[in-house]
């Protein structure tokens, strides 16, 4: 059957399409700038009219949503990390220019509070640096509602808190948002794979030698992961995520045959930054690693991967 090309299609049983694509992007305030993030080449911050320009090339290549991560100012971090609210803030003002110039672009936002702490945690601390999470989950509702108001298609909870998704369903409803999906961030690894995307949205400096052990969960961990996307589902999620991407296939497979819901993993920054300097020294052939790659994501049941490839991958899908 492996004899010839014609056979091999017949018997191949994933494919990757556009489809499955979503694209994160850093959104920086200002105008006609962009910064490139050195420990992710290829990857650049980007003020909202050069956003709207990619968003433009996401359209014609088919790519169905972003995710939006804003690059906040010191200045606009503190204590009760209230520009995470900000009607004004950058992330509301991205989505309603997104939204405006192209409705038909699935837009995704983040709901946690490390880009507006000063200490870089997802949420609010006590005196010994503990997230609190009720005081945590109030704040995200007040997010996730900010964001929805906007625009937003879908507001991602990726802050770990537990409660959250209930929380953030119950007001999307009582203001009426009955559009706006979830995708909950259900089984985030504390993971050491995300120190790229901390220096892109600039948190890394913020947060120190300090680390996310106490709410987000063990990399030794896989039954926990269920029971995180068993409350999720059950607290209103319509979709859910597995994060990061290739270290964590198994728990993909895990949950898309426990709970059947539409699943979506995340190849993050660091599983980027890995093919990157590979495909950059020479040692790895950048386009079919990448490809070899999100068929891992497909056979292990993932209805959509989370990429910074995203815009290659639909590239490469149309030669
Ligand atoms: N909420 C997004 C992240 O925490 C990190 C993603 C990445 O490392 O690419
Ligand atoms: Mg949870």
């Amino acid at each position: 059957m492996r004899r010839d090309e014609f056979s091999r299609r017949l018997m191949s049983e994933h494919v990757l399409t556009t489809n499955d694509l979503i694209y994160p992007v850093f959104v920086l305030d200002g105008e006609n700038k962009t910064e490139a993030v050195p420990s992710m080449p290829g990857v650049q911050r980007q003020t909202i009219d050069i956003l709207l320009k990619t968003a433009a090339e996401c359209v014609k290549l088919g790519i169905p949503a972003l995710a939006l991560f804003p690059v906040v100012g010191q200045s606009f971090k503190s204590l009760d990390a209230s520009e995470a609210y900000n009607p004004e803030g950058l992330v509301p003002r991205t989505i309603k220019a997104l939204k405006q110039a192209f409705p038909e672009l699935g837009i995704i936002t983040d709901v946690a509070l490390d880009p507006y702490t000063t200490h870089g945690q997802d949420g609010l601390i006590d005196d010994t640096g503990y997230v609190l999470n009720d005081e945590t989950v109030a704040v995200l509702v007040k997010q996730a509602l900010c964001h929805a108001k906007a625009g937003a298609d879908i507001v991602a909870p990726s802050d770990m808190m537990d409660g959250r998704i209930g929380a953030i369903r119950r007001a999307l409803e009582s203001e009426g948002l009955i559009y706006t999906k979830i995708l909950a961030y259900s089984a985030k690894y504390a993971s050491a794979y995300y120190g790229p995307f901390r220096d892109a949205v600039g948190s890394s400096a913020n947060l120190g030698k300090s680390n996310k052990y106490n709410y987000q969960m063990d990399p030794a961990n896989s039954d926990e992961a269920l029971q995180e996307v068993a409350l999720d589902i059950e607290e209103g999620a319509d979709m859910v995520m597995v994060k990061p991407g290739m270290p964590y296939l198994d728990i993909v497979r895990r949950v898309k045959d426990t709970f059947k819901v539409p699943t979506y993993a995340y190849q993050v920054s660091g599983e980027y930054a890995m093919l990157k300097a590979a495909a950059q020294n020479g040692w790895l052939d950048e386009k079919q690693c990448v490809l070899e790659a999100m068929l891992g994501f497909k056979r292990a049941g993932a209805d959509g991967i989370l990429t910074y490839y995203a815009m290659d991958i639909a590239r490469w899908l149309k030669d």
